[in-house]
């Protein structure tokens, strides 16, 4: 017999997203305004970046993308930084990821104003999410979290493991989960026996970048699985190219419940992104703080 899991659909979550952040930017005096900058020509950052940008106007945000060349340099970013949070008009300010070597991703992220930090990077809004204070939260893992609760998946008290210890996505979903008191652990490239933790897991969230590696033996049966992951494959013989996760298709027949690639995790991020800048236009417009 084949058990296979219930998919965890990104869209139908990330509309519920966009239809609460939609209707608290109608209750402001001016659309919630973002302003994202990207370095540099790298075709997934071009697409992320447009996909942002889209979405923003659908929901009826502002938005604005500064595309500078990939040899703009640190003290020119600075400067644009600097001007951006200086700009009343300006809510939310991204700087999109991976930056070019010669700049400093510390130093661009420690210069945006937390309270315009609407990818929460800055070690304000980092320090807030490990203390369990309201703050700004990265958009990927609290992307992840509005999923979950869209599909009224408990956390608390579940054994979570979460596999990829970045700055943007594992370290701080591993600080939601516990701030939702999930028992944590979280693993990485020198986690020796990974099998042996992830079998372990409740709920399973892999942010690694590395396509299949999690395979059907290394899930719990039942467990929920979150497939963070974003790998291009080349088409054969000249074919479309697609993308794919860090989780092997066969895992669904294990799990009780699975997020595709693309179209799970993906558009919850994007989701996210404009509900933190419709809650940092509330934070500055005197209103209620962030959650
Ligand atoms: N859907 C979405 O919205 C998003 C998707 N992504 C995707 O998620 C993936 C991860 O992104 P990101 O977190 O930025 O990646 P990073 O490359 O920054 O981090 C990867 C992490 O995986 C760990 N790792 C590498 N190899 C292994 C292994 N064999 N076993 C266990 N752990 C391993 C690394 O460990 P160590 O620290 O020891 O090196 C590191 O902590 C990518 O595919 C990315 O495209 C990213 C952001 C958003
Ligand atoms: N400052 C910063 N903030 C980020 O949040 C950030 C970043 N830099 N750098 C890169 C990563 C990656 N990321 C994604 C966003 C959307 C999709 C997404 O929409 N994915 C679609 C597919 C997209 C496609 O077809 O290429 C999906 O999964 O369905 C994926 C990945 C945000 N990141």
């Amino acid at each position: 017999m084949t058990v296979t899991a219930r998919l965890l659909a990104g869209a139908p979550a990330a509309e519920a997203l966009l239809a609460d952040a939609a209707a608290r930017a109608a209750r402001l005096s001016a659309p919630p305004y973002l302003v994202m900058v990207r370095l540099g020509d790298d075709p997934a950052s071009v697409s992320y970046v447009r996909g942002k940008d889209r979405k923003a106007r659908e929901v009826g945000l502002s938005s604005t993308v500064h595309a500078l060349p990939e040899t703009t340099t640190q003290a020119e970013l600075l400067d644009l930084i600097a001007r951006l949070n200086a700009d009343d008009r300006v809510n939310g300010i991204l700087v999109q990821l991976p930056l070019p070597a010669q700049i400093s991703e510390q130093a661009a992220l420690h210069a945006i104003d937390p309270r315009k930090d609407v990818d929460g990077f800055h070690p304000l809004n980092v320090g807030e999410l490990w203390a369990g204070r309201p703050a700004l939260r990265p958009c990927t893992p609290a992307g992840i979290l509005a999923l979950l609760d869209h599909y009224r998946i408990a956390v608390a008290g579940q054994r979570a493991v979460v596999v990829g210890r970045s700055h943007i996505v594992g370290r701080p979903l591993a600080g939601l989960l516990l701030n939702r008191d999930a028992t944590v652990t979280l693993a990485h490239s020198r986690t020796p026996d990974l099998g042996a933790v992830t079998r372990e897991a409740d709920l399973l969230c892999v942010a690694v970048g590395q396509a299949h590696l999690i395979t059907p033996d290394m899930v719990k049966p039942g467990a929920t699985v979150i497939d963070v992951g974003i790998n291009r494959v080349p088409g054969e013989k000249g074919g479309k190219a697609h993308l794919t996760g860090d989780v092997h298709p066969d895992a669904a027949q294990v799990a009780g419940a699975i997020t595709p690639v693309p179209g799970g995790v993906g558009p919850m991020t994007i989701a996210q992104l404009l509900a933190n800048t419709v809650t940092a236009a509330e934070m500055q417009s005197g209103g209620q703080a962030a959650r």
